[in-house]
């Protein structure tokens, strides 16, 4: 402490006070959490000492408060006898569970309870180690036990009651704070004095010479004590060990008090192993170490978060340490249970990794952990988010704990146990702390209720048991928040604090996507997303959606409108397929949406694709029921399949169907896989290279083989592909699980060149040959298939309403077809209406945009008008993004566009069939990467886009 004071810089109490006020009005207001706000207060540690100016302060502010001298009475014994050459001081120590302050005050009342406060000082501690181990400790107190930090010596001079005079008459009361009323202090206080010193709670004596164990407060607050063999008051000694008179006089009650907790988590904290929710084989494990006498030094206690570690870790420690001579451990009436629980056990620390990251503080730590116990028998270590410890000092602790003594035990809590090292955990006996289940939840929710006498709706609870995704903790704190909105928790109060939609409504989103209804799925899902719900939730509660429909989990618990769309959608097998196809898209546009910002336009994309089935390649895989992992494995087995494949059919994945002639083959099914494996190649280079230059005209299967053709147009493409021939193969043998044959194609017929067809096995020296003339052959057939394909699928060839602009862009196209880039082909017309889609569909087909302002309607209006293209056979809706993608390149360019271009979706895995939009700035070329692909596009020319269209503001 006289290290520390060195630093001190003296600030009157009243100030302190003030700055107490402040720090509660700084108070994170949704979470009611100093943390926030810490970081400014991290170090300072106020002090009331013997500075005179401050003393006189505070006598200004009140000398009529009469002296409690029973109160100081029994506190002056205790402080005799405790250090009577010490310095006698009061603390009063406020310490939040967030928000890291100390407050002290001394008061140099040697001889009695009469003198009046003579000192005070706000001391700004510079003692860093001290400082932070101390604030690490204490982001794990439980504010409910906010007053126990409390500590007054000498309570009976005066000197507290002025300073709860001072804390009145600014204002500071317990209300979101964790600091305690001004009444709550009085009659806490008064109980203490009622009790005597036993039933001290609130009130302890600490030396102010005390120095500590160098690790600080732990999160019990308990103050520290440098000599062991000083004996501590509550020692057992002079009080019995199981007091009745404790318990008569509510000791543990005003430990445990429940009006202090500022939380329903803190209020229902489990306090013995019977309350764990979902925890059988742990606890039943624990319980039966403690019964065997069986405790390791080390324990690691993982899983999800809010699942009970911490709780378990307390509960456990209170266990190893419990008086009571049953079976049932912690008793929680016992003195050490009471202790530990009202969160001022010295010998239960609890301590962040974060912190402990210091050689010098483990040093310190491993130092002290020889140390005895002080008055329980175990000395328990509990330290959260060990993931964060270094691998040193998990050396440290690990080389130690087993020279330490048998009465040391460490709690080690991730809630990240995959990045610890295999080293680092093997000495540990691990415990995995699963979600708590849903039912669980629910139970445990409806207990909460029932005691706080809240009105609830059993939906509601169920909603959020199941929104809370395993977390007791976020569950109980949903309840919370709902609880401050009244006494009645219903369904709809939930979803709407919450953020989220009925199930109906997330059905008939759902239904209408399925069903390919365009206008009212962009619709219906632009209402949700524009007032009710973030995108990302919507996405994540249609997946959970789904998942629920096809684990048939809870049809029963649908209502009507429910078990019609189940009637729907879920019964034949080709609902069900749409079903996985819709989940999966959703799943893929999950991820998309993380980096996108966009996001309310690209799950309306991703909607109006549910419509759309593609079989997915398990589906084939599952049609095809081949045992092809086991024919890749085997080369022998591959040769004779290989040879009978070569005499049978093949499937092609275009059409699914046998001896597929290229003719009607899905040419975007085969995009779309290409654009799969792209991201397996582990090679950037390769797949840039693949991605730019390659294009995957057919894949087929046969029994457990693969032959996946790959084009390209220029002959140095090809000897590039045929060197990486290897890994393309595997690539696609890592997403097919089959064996794969590649074979690699020249898109042209200026090159008559030989060409190979590749296999992974032709590294190995066979090679399968293909004659000259089926090469050529077969490429021209491809071309005009493509074409065949491209002008059969044009919608304005079905459609007579189409419009005769986009006709004749369409011819122009296909007549410009062979010059690359051949690009000037319309100009844009000018959006004339924002606020209505249609009017911008009549204005202008497809795009209409202004100079200034890409408004949502315009946007929406061209995914109306894609919905010629998709009732037209199209199997892919395009969206406009920037291509250069980051805001920032976009801003720099802002003002001569002409670097902007605005390409559709992914451009490289547009197929002829996909119909796709692409638009670029006015006069500019096309970049080269795309060029390629601007035969089979459908071009226009388009002014500048704003920033708004990206999400900007
Ligand atoms: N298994 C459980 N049984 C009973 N209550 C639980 C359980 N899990 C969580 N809770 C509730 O959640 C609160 C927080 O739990 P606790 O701090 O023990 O979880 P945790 O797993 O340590 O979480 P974190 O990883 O976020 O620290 C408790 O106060 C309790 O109310
Ligand atoms: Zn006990």
């Amino acid at each position: 402490m006289a290290e520390g004071r060195r630093h001190s810089v003296d600030i009157p109490l009243s100030k302190t006070i003030v700055a107490l006020k402040r720090v509660r009005s700084l108070r994170d207001p949704s979470t009611n959490s100093m943390r926030k706000f810490a970081t400014a207060f991290d170090n300072v540690n106020w002090e009331v000492n013997s500075c005179v100016g401050a003393y006189e302060d505070i006598e200004k502010l009140d000398t009529s408060q009469p002296h409690n001298n029973s109160e100081s009475e029994h506190i002056s014994k205790v402080v005799n006898r405790r250090n009577a050459s010490s310095r006698k001081s009061s603390i009063i120590r406020n310490k939040g569970s967030h928000s890291k302050r100390t407050i002290m005050v001394h008061q140099s009342c040697l001889d009695g309870n009469k003198k009046p406060l003579e000192h005070a000082m706000v001391q700004v501690s510079t003692n860093l180690m001290k400082e932070e181990v101390d604030s690490c400790s204490e982001t794990n107190v439980d504010s409910a036990n906010a007053i126990s930090s409390l500590v007054v010596e000498k309570p009976g001079c005066g000197g507290y009651r002025r300073i709860t005079k001072v804390m009145e008459d600014v204002g500071i009361s317990r209300v979101g704070s964790p600091c305690l009323s001004i009444s709550e202090l009085h009659t806490n206080l008064s109980i203490k004095s009622n009790m005597g010193f036993s039933t001290i709670d609130d009130v302890a004596v600490v030396n102010s010479n005390y120095s500590g164990c160098g690790i600080g407060y732990c999160w019990s607050r308990t103050p520290k004590r440098k000599d062991p063999t000083v004996s501590f008051d509550i020692d057992g000694q002079e009080l019995p060990l199981l007091s009745v008179q404790w318990k008569d006089r509510g000791y543990s009650d005003i430990a445990l008090k429940p009006e202090n907790t500022r939380s329903l988590s803190q209020k229902f904290r489990p306090r013995s192993f019977n309350e764990l929710v979902g925890l059988n084989i742990v606890t039943k494990s624990l319980t039966h170490a403690i019964i065997t006498g069986k405790v390791a030094s080390l324990y690691l206690f993982h899983g999800p978060r809010g699942t009970g570690k911490t709780s378990t870790a307390r509960i456990f420690a209170a266990a190893l340490n419990c008086l009571s001579l049953e079976d049932h451990k912690p008793c929680g009436s016992c003195q050490e249970c009471v202790i530990l629980f009202s969160g001022r056990s010295r010998d239960v620390k609890e301590l962040c990794a974060m912190k402990l990251n210091h050689k010098d503080r483990i040093k310190a730590l491993l130092k002290n952990v020889s140390h005895v116990p002080f008055t329980s028998r175990f000395r328990v270590y509990i330290i959260e988010e060990c993931h964060f410890l270094r691998g040193e000092i998990w050396s440290a602790i690990l080389k130690n704990v087993e020279e330490l003594s048998k009465h040391i035990v460490f709690i080690m809590i991730t809630s990240n146990a995959d990045s610890l090292q295999q080293t680092s955990i093997s000495q540990c006996q691990r415990y995995h702390f699963p979600k708590i289940k849903e039912d669980d939840i629910f139970c445990r929710l409806q207990k909460i209720c029932i005691e706080e006498g809240f009105v609830f709706d059993k939906n509601a609870l169920a909603f959020i048991s199941g929104k809370a995704n395993g977390s007791l903790q976020d569950a109980e704190t949903m309840l919370d928040q709902l609880a401050l909105l009244g006494k009645k928790i219903t369904i709809s109060l939930t979803h709407e604090l919450i953020g989220v939609v009925s199930d109906e409504e997330l059905l008939d989103l759902l239904d209408l996507a399925l069903s390919a209804d365009t206008s009212n799925t962009v619709r219906r899902a632009r209402d949700l997303m524009t007032s009710r719900i973030d995108p990302m939730q919507l996405v994540s509660q249609l997946a959970n959606l789904i998942m629920d429909i096809l684990s048939v989990r809870r049809p029963s618990e649908f209502t009507n409108y429910g078990r019609n769309f189940l009637g729907k959608h879920a019964v034949a097998q080709a609902g069900i397929q749409k079903l996985r196809h819709a989940l999966k898209i959703l799943s893929e546009t999950e991820n998309q949406l993380k980096t996108s910002k966009n996001q309310a336009t690209w799950l309306t994309v991703a909607l109006l694709q549910l419509g759309t089935q593609e079989p997915s390649l398990i589906d084939v895989h599952e049609s095809m029921e081949c045992s092809q992992v086991t024919l890749f494995r085997d080369p022998e087995v591959f040769d004779s399949s290989s040879a009978r494949a070569t005499q049978k059919d093949f499937i092609c994945y275009g059409c699914n169907k046998l001896k597929c002639p290229g003719i009607n083959c899905n040419r975007a099914k085969l995009e779309t896989f290409w654009r799969r494996v792209m991201p397996v190649f582990q090679s950037g280079k390769l797949r840039r290279f693949l991605q730019k230059e390659g294009n995957l005209s057919a894949l087929h299967f046969c029994e457990g083989l693969a032959i996946a053709t790959i084009d390209f147009n220029h002959p140095d493409h090809v000897r590039k592909a045929e060197k990486a021939s290897k890994s393309i193969a595997s690539s696609f043998q890592n997403i097919l699980g089959c064996y794969v044959e590649i074979r690699i194609k020249l898109l042209s017929t200026c090159y008559k060149k030989k060409r190979k067809s590749f296999s992974l096995l032709s590294c190995s020296g066979r090679n399968q040959e293909m004659s000259e003339a089926s090469i050529t052959e077969k490429v021209t057939i491809e071309t005009q298939t493509q074409r065949d394909s491209m002008y059969k699928r044009c919608p304005s060839n079905h459609d007579p309403s189409f419009p005769p602009q986009i006709k004749q862009l369409e011819e122009t196209t296909q007549s410009n077809r062979s010059k690359i880039p051949s690009l000037s082909i319309q100009e844009p017309k000018i959006c004339k209406s924002e606020s209505n889609p249609s009017e911008v569909g009549e204005e202008v087909p497809y795009v209409g945009i202004e100079e200034a302002e890409i408004p949502p309607t315009c946007f929406s209006g061209i995914l109306e008008r894609q919905k010629r293209f998709l009732s037209s056979g199209a199997s892919h809706i395009i969206c406009l993004k920037i291509c250069s993608g980051s805001k920032s390149e976009f801003s720099k360019t802002k003002k001569g566009v002409d670097k902007a271009y605005f390409l559709a979706y992914d451009p490289c895995n547009l197929t002829p069939a996909s119909n796709a939009l692409i638009a670029y700035k006015s006069g500019d070329r096309m970049p080269r990467k795309y060029s390629r692909f601007s035969s089979r596009l459908l071009c226009w020319k388009v002014p500048t886009l704003s920033s708004r269209f990206y999400g900007g503001k």
